[in-house]
């Protein structure tokens, strides 16, 4: 599969170039439930056309950023827009579909039915569009939506999502419930879509390991905060997956393996008789240690692991203004 390519110059609008740039962008935005934060000072951009991964433990705020960018939770403080307009505004809604975890269909109704429903609520409605997606899915129009399985029940929901012609697709775990299979060809229709009409995906996964073959931005939430945002490529190349056997390293007081005071470690482990650490590189690696790439997969988990290691915001997620760390 591959990823879309860069920011779109137009969108399925039309829209101006430079307006194109920013689809998204968060300022300081924090949600409280009562006592307890649920999302804290979350700070960046995402560029239009991008595919973004949104990754983060159960409980770290995923649903509610999206929530909150779909404009149907307010945030306790900071502020979304979408595409220049505040979150929530009518400008903003008729630019963005959600696709909540619980999928919003009527199993009463045929997926025709569904169709009809999405035109009569949506005025930019692409009829040619819903029906093409959903006969790639070998759905029959005239099914009963609740006959059909998760797989195809997400193919409808899909659909609708995108028969609204949105500029931005905000996707809450749509992949969960599907096998390996169903999930590659839905995701495939899903991107092949998107990439040709330029829209905006952001997609919340636990499915940490196809992440790279889904994405080519990401967004990692934990503990309520933001820990990494921007290109995939950028974020694993400023990053270095560094081993050594376990003999030829000791351990220093804190419990970080000795030689890495160079480096920034956002993780280290042994495992049997080898030493790893993820490293963000302050200077060249030195022996006993040998550096690879690491994989986003690896980049992931480690931050996901090590909750508080210091956030990085890669330069095209940066918003102008804010105290954000910027990737080198
Ligand atoms: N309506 C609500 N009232 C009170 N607390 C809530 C509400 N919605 C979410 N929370 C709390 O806010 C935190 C973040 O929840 P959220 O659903 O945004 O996380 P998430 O990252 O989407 O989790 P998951 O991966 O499990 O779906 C959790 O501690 C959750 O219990």
């Amino acid at each position: 599969m591959t990823r879309t390519s860069g920011t779109s110059g137009t969108t399925a609008r039309g829209t101006a170039p430079h307006e194109a740039r920013v689809a998204l962008e968060l300022r300081e935005l924090g949600r409280r439930y009562g006592r307890h934060w649920a999302l804290r000072n979350a700070t960046f951009r995402l560029p239009a056309g991008r595919v973004c991964g949104l990754v983060g433990p159960n409980g770290a705020g995923k649903t509610t950023m999206l929530e909150i960018i779909a404009g149907l939770r307010r945030p306790t403080r900071g502020e979304a827009t979408v595409f220049g307009a505040p979150a929530g505004s009518a400008e903003a809604r008729a630019r963005v579909s959600f696709l909540p975890q619980e999928k919003p269909l009527f199993t009463r109704f045929s997926v025709a039915d569904t169709l009809r429903m999405g035109r009569e609520l949506n005025p930019g409605w692409d009829q040619a569009l819903a029906e093409d997606f959903v006969r790639a899915g070998s759905v029959a129009l005239d099914a009963k939506v609740g006959s059909l399985s998760g797989g195809q029940r997400t193919r409808i929901a899909l659909a609708v999502a995108l028969g609204k012609r949105p500029d931005l697709v905000l996707l809450d775990e749509p992949l969960a419930e599907l096998d390996p299979l169903v999930r590659r060809q839905t995701v495939g229709a899903l991107l092949a879509e998107v990439a040709e009409r330029g829209i905006t995906v952001l997609m919340s996964s636990h499915l940490v390991a196809e992440l790279d073959t889904l994405c080519d931005y990401l967004l990692l939430v934990s503990r309520g905060g933001l820990r990494l945002a921007g290109d995939v490529d950028e974020l694993i190349s400023v990053h270095r997956l560094l081993s050594a056997h376990g003999d030829a390293v000791v351990d220093a007081p804190d419990g970080t393996p000795a030689g890495l005071e160079a480096h920034t470690v956002v993780q280290a482990q042994r495992e049997r008789r080898q030493v790893s650490a993820l490293v963000r590189p302050g200077g060249p690696v030195t022996d006993p240690w040998t550096a690879a790439a690491p994989t986003l997969e690896e980049v992931v988990l480690a931050y996901l692991e090590q909750g508080d290691a210091d956030a990085l915001i890669s330069p095209n997620s940066h918003v102008p203004g804010t105290g954000t760390e910027v990737a080198a």
